[in-house]
């Protein structure tokens, strides 16, 4: 089937084509989600499938829900005061949201990378050693190794590894973000939870982050929200565009910036509106 046969809509208006598959079933499965923050529905009815080890980009106007979205996938709304939900939500086939799911082991599971870098205030080695501080991980040398492998996958070992014990809070803002990408590293996720996360950085920096993306594909399931047009185009292998709360579009990722069959998603990846 190519990549521009439409398999499915399952939600009004939005168009779902094939996206780039892997061999593995979906991480993340998403099925008629709606929320609503008090009386305002801000998701209406998504269904997406976010498959294994690509790197998939939420696109879309602003307020369009793409934070929303992702920050339902490992339950950070929960937190929110009036917040309803209906749908489901599952990772690897288990339902995040089912009344004994554990919500600290699925944020475990799902690492999450903010807008702006948040080292703790502890050093650098801390920051990565945390996640496994928190499991009661006492043995030192598997600590030292995770930390050093952690740092390595987010380019940031030749960097940091002269001042491992200096405050994390002395790196640049690039530099955190890395260490913040380590961080979640060390916890040993199954998908990454990207939130805008070089919009606080300059281009050199946003630039090596969009390196490190590239190599964490494969290892790692990866959703990044990204204003940036051209990011997407740069990192992802499939784009879901969202309009008004919905996923109008949805696929591989250089079909839905070339061939978008959904006029909206047009107006918007030719910069018509944003
Ligand atoms: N905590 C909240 N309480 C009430 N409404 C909220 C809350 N957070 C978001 N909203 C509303 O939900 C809608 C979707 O917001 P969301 O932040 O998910 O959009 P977005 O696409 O990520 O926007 P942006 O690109 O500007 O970050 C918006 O109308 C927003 O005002």
């Amino acid at each position: 089937m190519s990549a521009t046969t439409i398999i499915e809509r399952p939600a009004e208006g939005a168009t779902v084509y094939h996206p780039k598959t892997s061999e593995a079933a979906p991480a993340v499965s998403v099925r008629g989600f709606s929320l609503w923050y008090g009386a305002k529905q801000a998701l209406f009815d998504n269904t997406i499938d976010i498959q294994s080890g690509m790197v998939t980009a939420l696109i879309g106007p602003s307020g369009c829900g793409k934070s929303t979205l992702l920050r339902s996938l490992n339950r950070m709304n929960d937190l929110i005061d009036g917040i309803r939900m209906t749908g489901s939500i599952s990772l690897m086939g288990d339902d995040i949201y089912a009344p004994a799911a554990d919500v600290i082991a699925l944020r475990k599971r799902m690492g999450m990378v903010f807008q702006k870098p948040n080292p703790f205030p502890m050093s650098i080695f801390e920051n990565v050693a945390y996640p496994l501080r928190v499991d009661g991980v006492r043995d030192r040398r598997i600590v030292q190794e995770t930390v050093e492998r952690s740092l390595r996958g987010a380019a940031l070992w030749e960097e940091a590894k002269d001042r491992l014990n200096e405050s994390a809070l002395g790196l640049s803002g690039g530099q955190q973000q890395r260490l913040c990408i380590a961080r979640a590293i060390a916890g040993d996720p199954e998908v990454l939870l990207m939130d805008e996360p070089c919009s606080a950085l300059d281009p050199i920096a946003t630039a090596k982050i969009e390196e490190l993306i590239d190599n964490l594909r494969g290892q790692y399931t990866i959703i990044i929200v990204t204003h940036s047009m051209s990011q997407a185009g740069r990192v992802s292998d499939n784009t879901a565009f969202m309009y008004l709360g919905r996923i109008i579009e949805y696929g591989e990722t250089s079909t839905v910036f070339t061939q978008p069959r959904v006029q909206r998603t047009q107006e918007y990846v030719t910069g018509r509106f944003g």
